[in-house]
């Protein structure tokens, strides 16, 4: 029988805490470009963010490598991908970070702008090449992840989950990004009988969405989406049990023939494990904007209010986080 401290073996608690203060980055992010809500500028927003996480990120106990971040070194001062980030300490981590994924929405003070950070263990993160930006995906929850097929048409997938729930193919929504290129997804969704949700922007929160057992709301993520947001998806959905799909998407023809010619597989399917290999995954986001997912960040006088989630991979854990923060301790509330 083991005694209570047994059961707690310290990689747990290391882990533990890492997630805890993986919060703290992204709430730092969000109090700092929420600030910025509305007022149409998009480098600002970024800059507020980025700076805020960079500062708080020195803090916290780990040694981290950003694998998916602000892009190359030359063109981005901080959070670039192969800078070294946190104290120095063990854990060591590869670490994506998104300081805002939403930076359109929350420009335009719309809803569901979040600031994301994760970590797994190092060399686990998937990077796609240089030059890769964007990535076909499908995401669901864990009941139906051996369900799911990104190569089998839309209608096809749609009927197995829809057998899978024991409902309708209408009862079921799908969430895709609202673009052109998109047209044809939408319309086999619709012909299929499946309900729509179309997001002008944020598909690392629409995938956790389509994996949460406890949420209903959507039940699969569908269409065309960044490279980065598809790892920081892959992390949450590796903490939730549920599946995303990806394949790597040309924009035009020509970047088509330049992949075909640097060797780069346009048919593999990377699946989560792909993505995200670690089975020591932890996943933090703070609401910026408010959304389905998390309420945005609120602001009064003395201080702030935030909303957050942070999961962890190997419980299983899904911790939803309010947090009261004072500007200055002993502030007098009003
Ligand atoms: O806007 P695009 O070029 O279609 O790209 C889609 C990507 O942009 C986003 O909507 C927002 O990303 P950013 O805030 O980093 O710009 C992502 O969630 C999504 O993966």
């Amino acid at each position: 029988m083991l005694s209570e401290e047994e059961r707690f073996e310290p990689s747990r608690t290391i882990e533990r805490n890492l997630g805890m203060e993986l919060i703290r980055v992204t709430e730092a992010a969000a109090l700092s470009a929420g600030r910025w809500m509305g007022k149409g500028n998009k480098e600002m927003v970024d800059q507020a963010a980025v700076d805020a996480m960079r500062h708080a990120v020195d803090g916290v106990d780990m040694h981290g490598v950003v694998v998916i971040g602000e892009g190359e070194k030359d063109e981005a001062p901080m959070l670039y991908i192969g800078e070294e980030i946190g104290n120095g300490n063990k854990p060591e981590v590869d670490v994506a970070v998104d300081p805002v994924d939403g930076t359109r929405l929350l420009a335009l003070g719309l809803p569901g702008a979040l600031a994301v950070i994760a970590t797994a263990e190092r060399g686990s993160m998937y990077s796609a090449p240089p030059g890769v930006y964007y990535m076909e995906k499908i995401a669901v929850g864990p009941a139906m992840k051996n369900v799911i097929d990104i190569n089998a048409p839309v209608a096809v997938n749609l009927d197995r989950i829809a057998r899978a729930r024991q409902s309708r193919i209408d009862d079921l929504t799908a969430v895709i990004l609202d673009r052109p290129r998109h047209q044809d997804i939408i319309r086999q969704v619709r012909e299929a009988g499946a309900r729509i949700r179309l997001i002008t922007d944020g598909d690392v929160a629409a995938a956790i969405q389509a994996a949460m057992e406890d949420y209903r709301g959507i039940d699969i993520m569908l269409g065309i989406g960044g490279a980065p947001e598809a790892v920081l998806a892959a992390a949450a959905l590796k903490c939730l049990g549920g599946e995303i799909q990806c394949k790597i998407w040309p924009r035009t023809e020509e970047e088509r023939a330049r992949f075909k010619a640097d060797g780069i597989d346009m048919d593999k399917v990377y699946r989560t494990e792909d993505l995200v290999s670690s089975n020591d995954v932890s996943f933090a986001a703070t609401g910026i904007t408010s959304g389905d997912l998390l309420d945005g960040v609120q602001y009064f006088g003395w201080g702030a209010r935030t909303s957050s989630i942070m999961m962890r991979s190997h419980s299983g854990t899904v911790r939803y986080i309010q947090a009261r923060h004072k500007w200055r301790k002993g502030v007098v509330q009003g």
